[in-house]
């Protein structure tokens, strides 16, 4: 048995630049003398603690098909950028068809393998997956007390998404009394959170919200009750709960039959995330995002001939809309200024689409939208390819209105719609969860609608009269303030906003209210990188004084 070693220092809460690492072995520091083994053994260190490494390790059994258990801990934890050590506590024979056998791990071999990782690496989240036995969760148990780390993140693996038992009994009494005090955030699906509180019927948004108040209690920081098995629901619903207040976090729900290993990939996205430096509630999301866009992209693999098979960890190195850096998160701060083009306008003033996008983007436009009513669709689809190149260059992203299927050909990172125009929730199911979808909302009922729906932010106008949209009702402040107060999205305001008003929209400073959408007041002009310009000084003017 290796010799243990002390425990390791915790992490520096400055961390130093890459570059001012790599300085340390500049041969300018020291030109001619080489440094004896020690002294460069010591550098080393001085540098591995510079450039730390966000570590994860995982506490789990490992799946023969490798969809699900440390294998898929590893490879969610290598696709978002942490490093993932592993303690194994049982071997399974799994497949797509189910369990066909579990061999633990003893006790005393679990204890070994936690030392070994626990006081060599410098581990920032520890994950539990499978704990086969009471005894081994009290061996981690005492492993943490010895060796603390930044974040504990438990899944309490207790039943197989094929039926399967992964953990007796006498192991749930354990997991309350001992780890639950310990953990960070515990993650159980309604049939986890169920069993966890003496099986328990778990049938609504409500019952998973008692149930996570009653997780609560036993004692981890944060509780988040996964609803994707719960019965009709079209969107998956989790509910996260931090002690006082109740979120419910939508997601796509895919339809595919590769979802084995979803759970053990969420939690440990949650640890890497957390491992990062991430806050709870930004970490749950982005682990959800992740796990939706991996479905998504799998979801046609066939690996397997049972019920259930593994999704690809790594999409992101084969997918093209990854690879072109497409895959955009949506920033609701970049709603600021939102330049919608107008080809009549351009065209009055004799430029073309791709020379108006550079120059609102020139003018500083935090994403443009491609609004070609008049267009033919090939004329418009290769403009619009440009523009995706000039915009991406540039860091903007490009949204295109209402042409899903030109969106999809020249790799748009969104698109906008309006309440005549495709429903958002069928605009999701063709565009994925990686894109950004807008929805023109008048009423807080449509804005309920649009979040419902999947979109990531509302259009609401107009908010003054307008000649660019013909019929268009004008809904002034008021109407604005209500869909703002009522919206769960954020929103940009739209319609004859220009110079002279845009100032007295922001400094409204109505909630969920991120920037202003405007056509003419920078396109039926004769520079439009001059009034975008002017236009974002006077939206910053206004920003700083409400
Ligand atoms: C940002 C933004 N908000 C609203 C609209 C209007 O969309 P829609 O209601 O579909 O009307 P058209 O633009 O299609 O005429 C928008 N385009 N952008
Ligand atoms: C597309 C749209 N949707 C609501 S108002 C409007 C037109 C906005 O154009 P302008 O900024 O020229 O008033
Ligand atoms: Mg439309």
């Amino acid at each position: 048995m290796a010799s243990v070693q002390p425990p390791p220092a915790p992490l520096a809460p400055h961390r130093p630049s890459i570059a001012a690492a790599l300085r340390f072995y500049s041969p300018a520091v020291s030109p001619r003398v080489s440094p004896s083994p020690a002294a460069r053994s010591r550098r080393l260190a001085v540098a591995a603690r510079a450039m730390p490494w966000p570590h994860v390790l995982t506490v789990a059994g490992s799946d023969s098909g490798a969809g699900a258990g440390i294998q898929a801990d590893i490879k969610a934890c290598a696709a978002l950028g942490a490093y993932c050590s592993s303690v194994i506590t049982a071997v399974t024979a799994q497949n797509t068809v189910g369990v066909q056998g579990v061999h633990a791990v003893p006790e005393e071999f679990v204890g070994e393998q936690l030392r070994s990782v626990l006081s060599d690496m410098s581990v920032d989240v520890v994950k539990t997956g499978m704990l086969p036995s009471a005894g081994i969760v009290k061996v981690l148990c005492e492993s943490l007390r010895k060796f603390p780390v930044k974040a504990l993140v438990v899944d309490p693996v207790m039943v197989s998404t094929s039926g399967d038992t992964l953990s007796g009994p006498s192991t749930l009494t354990t997991y309350r009394d001992e780890l639950f005090p310990m953990a960070d955030i515990v993650t159980p699906n309604v049939k986890e959170a169920s069993k966890l509180l003496g099986d328990v019927s778990l049938q609504t948004i409500s019952d998973m919200r008692s149930a996570a108040e009653s997780i609560y209690k036993l004692g981890p920081k944060y509780v988040l009750v996964k609803g994707g098995d719960m019965p009709d629901s079209t969107d998956a619903i989790d509910v996260f709960f931090d002690g006082k207040e109740f979120i419910e976090l939508r997601g796509l729900r895919i339809k595919t039959r590769n979802t084995h290993g979803t759970g053990c990939t969420l939690a440990s996205c949650i640890a890497a995330e957390l491992a990062k430096g991430a806050s709870m509630l930004h970490a749950v999301e982005a682990a959800k995002k992740f796990v939706e866009s991996a479905l998504y992209h799998s979801k046609d693999l066939v690996i397997g001939n049972g019920p259930q098979g593994p999704f690809d960890h790594l999409f992101s190195l084969k997918s093209p809309l990854y690879k072109m850096g497409s895959l955009h998160k949506f920033n609701p701060d970049d709603l600021f200024l939102y330049a919608v083009t107008d080809s009549g306008m351009n065209k009055k003033w004799g430029r073309s689409i791709e020379d108006a996008v550079k120059a609102a983007i020139e003018g500083g436009a935090t994403i443009v939208q491609l609004r070609e009513k008049d267009a033919e669709t090939r004329e418009f689809l290769e403009a619009a390819k440009t523009c995706v190149e000039i915009c991406r260059s540039s860091g903007v992203p490009l949204l295109i209105n209402d042409r899903i299927d030109v969106a999809l050909a020249c790799n748009a990172d969104g698109v906008h719609v309006g309440q005549s125009d495709m429903p958002a929730w069928e605009v999701r199911e063709l565009l994925g969860p990686g894109k950004i979808i807008g929805v023109s909302c008048k009423t807080p009922a449509q804005a309920e609608q649009a979040w419902k729906d999947g979109a990531d932010y509302i259009g609401c106008g107009g908010v003054f009269p307008t000649t660019t949209k013909a019929n268009n009702p004008t809904l002034g402040f008021e109407g604005l303030r209500t869909v703002c107060f009522a919206s769960k999205l954020p929103v940009v305001a739209i319609g004859g906003i220009n110079a002279r008003n845009a100032g007295s929209v922001m400094e409204l400073g109505l909630p969920n209210l991120k920037g202003v959408a405007v056509v003419s007041a920078l396109f039926d002009r004769e520079c439009v990188a001059t009034e975008t310009r002017s236009l974002r000084s006077i939206l910053m003017n206004a920003c700083s004084r409400s």
